[in-house]
């Protein structure tokens, strides 16, 4: 599945957030958006899948017209991790989960023994399957954050959106929801601010500056200090790890 972005423009109030921006993801890619605090990745993706209203643009997977086509059918091929996970009310992680089959259900219908298996699927990918019967709102955010890739995962989406996935993860965790998410082999757009795990993770990357693409293109073409630089107003200084092969960098203020 692919994703094309053209021309979307999102105001808040009389702020423009984002400004005319194109963005393509083919399909198996993993895409990445970095860019400072506040420039506007968010937004950017609550656009493409529609919990804001784009004031003008088209948002294409495959053929279907996303802004224009109803929830239902757009959540049977795009799932979302988000940033806040919060809900009010209480669920098991189980029943969390089945919640991912949603889309793909009529009105009042039963889970299926389908349902089912495809739901402990998605537990064992997260390592959740021991939390099943815990409530949800007891967890800690960490573990909130893998229900919630579970349920995503649940979804069976061809096309998953991730905002800061690895918010609330220690290192391990943060490994992991990657390797899963990757290991899904769909297409996928995430905002990354790990910059390691940007370069390590993404076949290409949309670098985002006041609500716009700065520069576009593979981690090499994207990490340099320049870019770096001019995105983050920091000095730093890229090298390839010698014991693990991947980019890395160093900081300072200017
Ligand atoms: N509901 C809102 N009302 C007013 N301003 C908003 C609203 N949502 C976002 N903004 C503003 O839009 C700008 C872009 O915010 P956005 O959350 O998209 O940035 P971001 O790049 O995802 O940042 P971060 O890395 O901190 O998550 C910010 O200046 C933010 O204050």
């Amino acid at each position: 599945m692919e994703l094309t972005v053209d021309a979307i423009n999102v105001k808040i109030g009389p702020r423009r957030i984002v400004k005319d921006l194109h963005l393509h993801v083919k399909p198996g890619q993993f895409v990445g958006i970095i860019g400072a605090n506040g420039c506007g990745k968010s937004t950017l993706l609550k656009s493409i899948y529609k919990s804001l209203p784009a004031s003008g643009g088209t948002v294409f997977l495959n053929q279907l017209d996303v802004l224009k086509a109803p929830a239902k059918k757009v959540s049977q091929k795009l799932g979302v991790v988000g940033q806040f996970n919060e809900m009010s009310f209480d669920l098991t992680v189980m029943q969390m989960v089945l919640l991912g089959r949603t889309p793909h259900k009529g009105l009042l219908e039963q889970d299926t023994s389908k349902d089912l298996a495809i739901v402990e699927d998605a537990l064992t990918r997260t390592n959740l399957l021991d939390y099943k019967d815990r409530s949800f709102l007891a967890l800690s955010g960490g573990e909130k954050q893998r229900v919630v890739l579970a349920r995503t995962i649940a979804q069976q989406p061809e096309f998953m959106i991730l905002d800061e996935p690895t918010n609330h993860l220690d290192i391990r965790y943060q490994l992991e929801i990657l390797n899963c998410v990757k290991g899904l082999g769909i297409t996928v757009l995430a905002a990354l601010h790990d910059l390691e795990m940007a370069a390590e993770y993404c076949d290409y990357i949309y670098a985002m500056k006041d609500g716009a693409v700065h520069t576009q293109g593979t981690p090499e073409e994207v990490f340099n200090s320049e870019t770096i630089e001019a995105l983050y107003d920091v000095k730093c200084q890229t090298f390839t790890n010698p014991i693990t092969g991947h980019l890395n960098f160093v900081y300072h203020i200017k």
